[in-house]
């Protein structure tokens, strides 16, 4: 069966051809307004107390927010008292302007008054739906009768903005907007403008809500750049929008919006509101953050912001959430991991200000994020990625063969046991690997002794819990051991690969020394750290003949093994 598809209707078109927003770069950053504690608010399942109201706002006066709507005050007692006491409490500083929401209803307009008696200055958001359908069902009024509401609810805002000494600016939302005919949201908001009579300088704020996002917003932007051109009031309007998510495209409604003549945007942190949510203004503010622009909000602490966030609305953030979410900076998948190895040596070698790594939109640590989560291991990884973990977190620089090598080995694991290696984890598998081999050979101590054309070493081994003492010379501490190892026992070692670096960053800087030797011809790679780089070196040759020994004997018991069998 198909799905009941005849049930819906496709959305209409604007006819502007000469649409100009497609060209429109955005340069700066818009009017924020939170509406978290209003139209957030009203979406919680246990809307905020005044305290939990009290935590965010601060929270949005920390972060720069400067207009804030606080309530729907003739709503709730709740609401009423909390923007009381913001007023009487002094709490509004300067820069800072509350928003408060009425409908167009004369008692719930005279509550809202009452609230923000004695502020400095004030936004009164005055809204009434005029959508096809909610003129239709809910008001059961036609055009002029819903444009006469409004029109007398703005007349009673101008009446009481008269009486009153706070500073009033003056919104109006034609509610649903995006299912209101596009020449009657104009209509409409011209009756409001000319009733309430704003100027250049002291203009109002009209808001264009996507109230249920049901069409994309290019079809939006179409709206917003066709009302702004048709307003008469343009040049005393702030034109704002509210876009709601429940297409998942509010961000790209907003962004949308902006370029076609929008100067404001209303929404909540992170995204809260009701249904799908509001606007997120995190994500805008960071959109423009990664194209050079000023946000103009101050989210350099991103995580303790989503804490209290998350504390006040009893509701996580998600961990995809973009530029906030707890796994938004971190790779699991081998590709991305070397480009962003390869990019974060780049980024530092270059010593650019500009930031530019793969699959990493933003410096993580530009919004208080550290490195230690870019990458994560887990079976989908691959070399670069180890190797990053084992240098960010454990110092130790692998050459590119001992990479692969390595990275084998995790593969093995990570099949098995499913789940992730944390960075200990893989230090534990790499010590077992490469570093804590004692059998059949130890080296206890050595001498050394350096002449111009060639190195002595004398060695006291213990070889299966018997010790002896080997001598050898070569070219190097180096050659000599494995020449003494030939000697003594009867080994062939060829070093085909040696890389040794300071540990620099380790608090007691050790050195660490990688070998690769071919040991009776087979290849095997062995490290050794130690505070002194030569025994480092030796250890690291000792490690790779002690596993060519291991491996022999495993593939020696995996024969007798089939031929018993
Ligand atoms: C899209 C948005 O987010 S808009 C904001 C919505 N937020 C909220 O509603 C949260 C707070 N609201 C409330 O607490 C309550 O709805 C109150 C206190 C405002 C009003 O409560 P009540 O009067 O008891 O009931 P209710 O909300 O059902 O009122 C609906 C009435 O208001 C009318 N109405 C609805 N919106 C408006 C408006 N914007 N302007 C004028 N009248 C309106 C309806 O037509 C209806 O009228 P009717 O009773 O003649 O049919
Ligand atoms: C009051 C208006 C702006 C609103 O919240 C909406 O349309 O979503």
């Amino acid at each position: 069966m198909p799905m009941p598809f005849h049930k819906y209707r496709p959305y209409e078109t604007v006819d502007l051809p000469d649409r100009t927003w497609p060209d429109v770069v955005l340069e700066r950053a818009p009017i924020w307004c939170s509406t978290d504690l209003r139209d957030g608010n009203q979406a919680l399942v246990n809307p905020m107390d005044s305290a939990r109201k009290r935590r965010f706002f601060d929270l949005l006066l920390a972060l720069g927010v400067k207009e804030i709507e606080v309530g729907f005050p003739s709503a709730s007692k709740t609401d009423f008292d909390f923007t009381r006491s913001l007023v009487e409490e002094g709490l509004i500083p300067d820069d800072v302007t509350v928003a408060v929401l009425t409908q167009a209803r004369p008692e719930l307009i005279e509550r809202t008054y009452e609230a923000i008696d004695g502020a400095r200055r004030a936004i009164v958001h005055l809204y009434n739906s005029t959508s096809v359908t909610q003129r239709r069902v809910v008001f059961r009024l036609d055009r002029d009768g819903v444009t006469d509401l409004a029109v007398r609810g703005t007349a009673l805002c101008k009446e009481l903005a008269a009486a009153t000494a706070t500073e009033i600016v003056f919104q109006y939302s034609p509610e649903s907007f995006h299912h209101t005919e596009l020449d009657y949201a104009l209509e409409v908001c011209e009756a409001v403008a000319a009733e309430w009579g704003p100027t250049p300088e002291q203009k109002m704020i009209v808001n264009l809500p996507t109230t249920v996002e049901q069409f994309p917003p290019n079809v939006y932007a179409d709206r917003v750049e066709w009302f702004g051109r048709h307003f008469s009031h343009r040049d005393a309007a702030i034109l704002s929008v509210h876009p709601h998510n429940d297409r998942g495209t509010a961000v790209a409604t907003a962004e949308l919006g902006l370029m076609a003549g929008a100067e404001r945007v209303e929404g909540t942190l992170f995204g809260n509101g009701e249904r799908t949510g509001n606007v997120d203004l995190v994500t805008i503010a960071l959109n423009l953050f990664t194209q050079g622009v000023d946000p103009r909000l101050d989210l350099s602490r991103i995580d303790e912001a989503k804490a209290i966030v998350e504390e006040c609305n009893e509701l996580p953030v998600h961990p995809r959430h973009p530029y906030a979410g707890e796994l938004v900076y971190t790779a699991f998948s081998g590709s991305h991991q070397d480009a962003i190895k390869k990019g974060m040596d780049a980024q530092e070698r270059s010593g650019s200000e500009v930031w530019d790594v793969p699959y990493l939109a933003i410096d993580p640590k530009d919004v208080g994020r550290s490195y230690e989560a870019i990458i994560r291991v887990n079976s989908q990884s691959g070399k670069g990625g180890v190797a990053y973990l084992m240098e960010s977190e454990h110092h130790l620089e692998l050459p590119r063969g001992l990479q692969v090598d390595f990275a084998r080995t995790v593969q093995q694991i990570t099949d098995a046991r499913g789940g992730e290696l944390t960075a200990d984890e893989l230090m534990d598998a790499f010590r077992a690997h490469y570093l804590d081999h004692v059998r059949p050979y130890e080296l206890l101590a050595y001498t050394h002794a350096s002449e111009e054309d060639a190195d002595q070493i004398a060695a006291r081994v213990r070889v299966d819990g018997e010790e002896r003492v080997i001598e050898g010379e070569g070219s190097g501490p180096v050659a000599a051991l494995v020449n003494a190892f030939a000697q003594a026992f009867g080994v062939s070692i060829s070093i085909r690969h040696y890389h040794e670096h300071a540990m620099a960053a380790s608090a007691d800087a050790k050195a660490a020394a990688y070998v690769e030797a071919d040991v009776d011809d087979e290849a095997f790679w062995g490290v050794g750290v130690h505070g002194s780089i030569l025994t480092a070196s030796l250890r690291a040759v000792v490690n790779a003949v002690n596993r060519a020994v291991a491996a022999r004997k495993a593939a020696q018991a995996a024969v007798e093994a089939f031929e018993s069998a």
